[in-house]
Order: structure tokens, then sequence, then C-alpha cells
């Protein structure tokens, strides 16, 4: 007998396969001379036996105090243009979130997570949100034939669950308005110059990390890259007291406020956690990459080796989850200017087209990640491994150091 159930129906599938990414004639031009060296130094059966592997240092769980100017960089012309190194996609994602929830974390920071799925690729991608201003506009949606309490499991709530609850809603919540904004209201927003935002206001734009997988850095201990480091430290500054001036950077330490003045609102952030591992091209291949790297190439040699592009990722997924937590203008925390090409439309071929009422996104601040032991501090990753992928993104991926930081970090790295 049919049981009646009175759980929403499921929404359709977004799915759709993604085509597969080509590698470009140049990359493999790139990695042609030291493929013919190899090839010779395998005909003269003379492949050196890799160096022993340094034990991978453990990536401290918390982070150390030390804060980055977090009104950031004004983006320049040059970082708006079309990178090389990045994937171009065939139109824009769409993408639906399809549960949230609080995570309290060993910090004392409490974050929702947020589970994605799109119409490009079958994976979880995510969004872990800090500070409660940010909401998904395709969670809270409502569902044809939902319940009260499908809408609560699968997070759709507002305040806080507890035992008992019977309402997704409190009593003082505005209705819920997802219409979408006319061509002129967007236009509208779109004109306003962000060269004109004074500190203070870019203080109150949502922080901004797009995270790329990193099993090795972030589950093993991994000291071959910085990626656990950055993902605990996107977090820390997430975490952190509303910062309303730039005096508090640099010390770890939020603003005092003058009482009765009007605390500043916290504008919360977001790390978008996509599951490109390895750059785009997945654990297996990058445990070979790293092979390839005991034999003597950098990491992206190692890549192009391969038969993969240097960097095989695309951000049109990420792009597409900032515009449904309505982050449109963000402080972008990142030292790749591919990440910001790529966040303000230029992942897309042609004309983006971005979905009728919703905005473009604009980075209107880049917020560099500074590796801690180039900032002389305590913790974080360390050695030589990790000093020599870090020479290869800025010579050979173009990340963005200020040139006395790069070169003084460069001396460390190579003094280790
Ligand atoms: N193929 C390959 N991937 C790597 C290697 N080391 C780290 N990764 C991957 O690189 C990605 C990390 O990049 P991110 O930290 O997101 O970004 P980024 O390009 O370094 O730029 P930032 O925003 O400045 O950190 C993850 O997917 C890692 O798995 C490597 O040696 N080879």
């Amino acid at each position: 007998m049919d049981q009646q159930s009175n759980a929403s129906a499921p929404p359709p599938p977004l799915h759709e396969p993604k085509p597969r990414l080509h590698l470009s004639h140049s990359h493999l031009a790139l990695a042609a001379p030291r493929l013919n060296e190899l090839q010779r130094e395998d005909n003269d059966e003379a492949v050196k036996i890799p160096p022993a592997l340094v034990s991978p240092a453990f990536t401290p769980p918390t982070t150390m105090p030390g804060t980055p100017d977090l009104a950031g960089v004004r983006i320049g012309k040059d970082e708006r243009e079309l990178g090389v190194g990045m994937q171009l996609e065939e139109k824009e994602p769409i993408v639906r979130c399809i549960v949230r929830a609080r995570i309290p974390t060993t910090t004392g920071t409490e974050v929702y997570l947020h589970l994605y799925e799109n119409n490009v690729d079958t994976k979880e991608h995510l969004a872990i949100v800090f500070g409660d201003t940010i909401r998904s506009t395709s969670l809270d949606a409502p569902r044809p034939g939902e319940t009260e309490m499908d809408r609560m499991v699968r997070g759709a709530y507002t305040g806080k669950l507890y035992p008992g609850r019977t309402s997704s809603r409190l009593p003082t919540d505005p209705p819920i308005d997802n219409t979408p904004l006319s061509e002129e209201a967007v236009r509208e927003k779109q004109d306003r110059d962000d060269a004109e935002m004074s500190n203070t206001e870019v203080l109150q734009l949502p922080l901004v990390r797009i995270h790329s997988e990193c099993y090795t850095g972030e589950v093993s201990w991994s000291a071959r890259c910085d990626c656990g480091e950055q993902l605990d430290e996107a977090a820390r500054l997430m975490s952190l007291p509303s910062l309303s001036s730039r005096s508090g950077a640099g010390s770890g330490i939020a603003t005092p406020r003058t009482p009765g003045a009007p605390q500043p609102h916290n504008p919360g952030g977001v790390i978008v956690y996509l599951r490109q591992e390895g750059r785009g091209i997945g654990l297996g291949e990058k445990l070979k990459a790293y092979n390839l790297q005991d034999l003597g190439n950098d990491t992206v040699e190692a890549n192009l080796l391969l038969r993969h592009p240097a960097d095989g990722r695309s951000y049109g997924v990420a792009r597409a989850i900032l515009r449904d937590l309505k982050c449109t203008r963000v402080r972008l925390l990142t030292n790749n200017p591919d990440k910001v090409r790529a966040l303000e439309g230029g992942g897309v071929k042609g004309e983006s087209a971005v979905p009728q009422g919703e905005e473009r996104i604009r980075v209107v601040r880049r917020v560099g990640m500074v590796p801690k032991m180039w900032r002389g501090e305590e913790g974080g990753v360390r050695g030589e491994e990790v000093g020599k992928y870090l020479r290869t993104k800025i010579t050979k991926m173009g990340h963005l150091l200020a040139e006395d930081q790069g070169d003084r970090s460069l001396d460390v790295l190579t003094n280790n």
C-alpha cells in the first residue's frame, strides 16, 4: 500500500555532465624542455633516486595573531583582465542550496555549512558562512508542498533551532521576498563607483575566500603546500569581531569601540569550498604530480607532464554561490589574480550571462594572504618544499605579493 508522505517533492535534478577540459598547446610547450630532459635521462637510465622526503610538519589547527589589512588593496585594471591559466566555462552555472546546518567549531565560532548542487558537475560544493546576516536565496525560497518541519530539517529557518520548535520562522521575521530585482535597480546598484567607497564602508563588505579542496594539506598534514594554513587563516579572519578601521589591522585585535557609539554591523564572511582537488586534476593525479615533483619538477611542470593544465579550475560555481548568498560586493582573500577575474565574470566564453535580476560580482578589494613564515610568525607551514611551491606560484602562476614581501619571504624560504 502506498504510504502518504508529507515530505516535499524533491526538486528536479540540476546536473548535466561537464565537458572535458582541453589542454592548450602553450601548456605543453612550457613543459616540453623538462619533458625532453626527463626522456633523455630515462634513455640514459640515469633517473636520479629522489632525495628522502621531508617529514610532514603538522599544520596547527589554530592561527596566530597578526592580521592583514582587511580593507585590502584596490583592484587594478590588470587584475580585471582575463588571465591565461583559467578554464573558460560554456555558460553561467545554476546552483541550489540543498541543506544548511549550524556547526559549533573548536575555536568557539559558530558557522553555517551550506551544501550546494549545481548543473555543471555532480560534486558537493560548500559554503561555510560566518555570521548570521548572510542567507541563501535558494534555500529560503519556499518549496511546493513542504511543511514547517521540512523547512527546519533542510535548514531554512531563522534564529536557532531548539527542541520542540514548530515554525521555521520567528514572529519578528519580515516576510520572505524572493522577487528578482528590476533591471533598473540592478543597473543602479552596479553603477555605483566602488573606488569612491571609504575604508569604513569597505570593511562592511563580506570577507570571502574561494578555497579549493586539498586533502593532503587539510587532512594529512602536508607541508608541501600552504592550503591548510590558508583555510585556518581565512576562518580566523572571518571570526574576528567587526573591524571598523585599519588601526585594528596588524594586531589581530578589533578596534576598541567608544561606549555608546553605534556598533558597526558585522558583515560576516563566506568560505566557498570548491571540490577542485589538486587544482582540478583530482587526488590521484595530484599524487602522481607529487612523485614527479620528487623527481625534480615544480608544481606547474608536474601537471603539464601529466598532460593536465597548470591550473584546471573554474570558478563559475563559486560566482553562482556568492550571488545566491547575495554577496555581490566583496573583499576577496587571495593572492591569485585568476580568482578576481573569474569572480567578476571573466570566466565565461563570450558575454557573461548573469541571470536576470541578479548582480554581477564586484571584488571591491583584494586582501592578500601572506604565509606566517613570511610574516615572521610562529606556526604555519614551513620548510623547503612549501618554499619551492610558493616560489613557483609567484614566478609561474602570477600570484600577487608585494615585491618586498616576496623578496623577504624568498630569503626566508631559501635559508630554511
Ligand atoms: N596539481 C597540484 N595541485 C596542488 C598542489 N599543491 C596544492 N594543490 C592544489 O591547489 C589548490 C589550492 O589552491 P588555493 O589555495 O585554492 O588557491 P591558490 O590558487 O593557491 O590561490 P590563493 O587564493 O592565493 O590561495 C587545491 O586544490 C590543492 O589541492 C600541487 O603541487 N599540484
